[in-house]
């Protein structure tokens, strides 16, 4: 049985006495210094906590009431449940997609597979997705799904027809095409399952000549593009790197603005984490700790992040590993002295139990919604820099937008291009060299000539996006005087609401 649950809804007013509640929740611990006891329940859901933010930079964007009203609210969420046979058993399958925002199409969010999805978390990242694309320029609107399962308790025979199923709901209320909403791997998927999701949307829609768009951090051999796989780590590298070279930053937490030697420890060490840390392993940076579920690894000189992804695959752990310290208490590692804490695995990992604890210099958020509303403040308070998620895991987004484009266009980066730049620069070089007196080396001149192949076109897209994106966000902080969490999400908005006049105009005054 499935329930279709497509529905426009204005979330403020029905949510503005909870959050009230929450809110003097948190204040109320802060003021009497019991932040040891908090509990995360004690916090705002995530979703709430996404609320709250907007709402702080609310004040300082120049969008009307009306018009904050319809950015803030989500605009239609899908819940479905399915049978699914195991071990001669039917279990019901949740899941769920929202699209926060329509405002641009197609909707565009990962779909995690976790035992913790719910509405209100699936609800919270689609927003955030509508926050992150506009802060980095890409023109779509947020959504984000989820399967309620662990994909450890399941075969993979099992997860393909978890994945085709949902995706057949998906594909039946309109929840997903290349124009209409457009998944990405998250938590727990990738490659693999966006494969199924292609697959199935085709077999659906036989006639849809861009059928490969519906889905992106697809394998390369379905029409995925070069630098996906890695593209939300590297943007996190580009992002640290961005921040650090600020002045500002660098007087704020006494660093010295470079990537080599800057200590980082890495919570979690899937997709984002691994690609993270390989990032600032190769450019310098020691990596100083990992920490993962059951225990984390430290290594003051640097891990070597090969060798323990290797072991990790071994292994299945981290434990044994001989290069490192393994902590069992791998929860303790968030609090280590370093630069840069990257967390990089699930939502509210810091909240206001561990926030008042954090010694790290900088924390750049790698997951979305690592710190809680009330955490981010006392972190702040304690002279600790947040990049915050919105600007910082926008690469993986960022790519996806490439390879969507790359589908429409049915042309590989590079093809049309590539012998001809070459061909021009090498008439150059003939010329520099006819004036110099000397010919240059055969190194040398491929060097120079060289065009460019579809990675380094992505790699460099990602990197200027992320540079531009730092750069407007450190604008509004320093004009405005505030936090960059608040800056980045204030530039969102603005960027929504110009994006929004006139549309929708026939439904609403916004
Ligand atoms: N993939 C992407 O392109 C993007 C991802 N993100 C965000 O980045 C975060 C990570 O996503 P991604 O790397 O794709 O997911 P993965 O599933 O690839 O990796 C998550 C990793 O975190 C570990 N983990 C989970 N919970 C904890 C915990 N409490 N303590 C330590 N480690 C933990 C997992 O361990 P185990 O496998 O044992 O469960 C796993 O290694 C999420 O918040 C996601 O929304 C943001 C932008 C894009
Ligand atoms: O690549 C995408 O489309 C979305 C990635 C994502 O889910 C995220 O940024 O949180």
């Amino acid at each position: 049985m499935s329930l279709f649950a497509g529905r426009l809804r204005n979330a403020i007013g029905l949510r503005s006495t909870a959050r009230r509640s929450a809110l003097s929740a948190s204040a109320r611990l802060l003021s009497t210094g019991l932040t040891d006891f908090a509990t995360e329940e004690d916090e705002p859901k995530f979703l709430k906590a996404v609320e709250m933010f907007f709402d702080r930079a609310a004040r300082y964007s120049d969008a009307s009431e009306e018009k904050l009203k319809h950015i803030k609210s989500t605009d239609s969420v899908l819940s479905v449940t399915f049978p699914m046979d195991k071990d001669g058993k039917t279990v019901m399958i949740r899941g769920y997609r929202s699209q926060h925002s329509r405002h641009r199409l197609p909707c565009k969010g990962g779909i995690r597979f976790s035992s913790e999805v719910d509405l209100q978390e699936v609800e919270a990242l689609s927003a955030l997705m509508t926050y992150k694309c506009a802060v980095v320029d890409v023109p779509f609107g947020g959504g984000k799904g989820g399967i309620m399962i662990d994909p450890k308790d399941w075969t993979e025979a099992e997860l393909e027809r978890i994945t085709r199923r949902f995706t057949l709901e998906l594909c039946q209320k309109n929840f997903i095409g290349p124009g209409v909403d457009v998944p990405a791997p998250d938590v727990g998927t990738g490659a693999r399952e966006m494969g199924w999701i292609a697959d199935t949307y085709r077999n659906f829609n036989p006639q849809d000549v861009n059928g490969n768009a519906c889905v992106t951090g697809k394998a390369l051999s379905l029409g995925g593009v070069r630098g996906r796989t890695e593209a939300t780590g590297l943007g996190v590298y580009y992002g640290i790197r961005e921040f650090l070279s600020f002045p500002e930053v660098q007087q704020k937490i006494k660093h010295h603005g470079n990537i080599e030697g800057t200590s980082v420890i890495i919570q979690g060490f899937g997709n984002v984490g691994y690609w993270a840390s390989k990032f600032f392993e190769a450019n310098g940076a020691k990596v100083i700790g990992i920490v993962e579920h059951d225990v984390a690894a430290y290594s003051k000189n640097g891990i070597n992040i090969e060798q323990l992804s290797l072991w990790r695959k071994e292994n299945g752990s981290f434990k044994g590993f001989p290069d490192a310290q393994i902590i069992d208490r791998p929860m303790s590692l968030l609090e280590g002295e370093c630069d840069v804490l990257i967390p990089a695995a699930l939502e509210r990992q810091i909240g206001l139990r561990n926030a008042h604890k954090i010694k790290a210099k900088l924390i750049g958020e790698a997951a979305n919604g690592p710190i809680t509303f009330g955490a981010d403040e006392v972190i702040r308070k304690n002279g600790t820099i947040i990049v915050p998620d919105l600007l910082l895991n926008a690469g993986g987004v960022c790519v996806s937008y490439f390879e969507w484009a790359k589908n429409l266009s049915h042309l590989r980066f590079g093809r049309m291009n590539k012998r001809w730049d070459e061909r021009s620069k090498g008439q150059l070089l003939a010329l520099v060299e006819g004036n110099a007196g000397r010919p240059l080396s055969e190194l040398e001149r491929r060097q120079l000539i060289h065009g460019a192949e579809e990675h380094e076109l992505v790699y460099s897209g990602l990197e200027d996006t992320m540079i531009v994106a730092c750069n407007e966000t450190r604008q509004t902080a320093i004009e405005k005087n505030i936090d960059y969490r608040t800056a980045a999400l204030t530039n969102s908005i603005n960027k929504i609401a110009i994006s929004l006049t006139g549309s929708g105009s026939i439904f609403t005054h916004a």
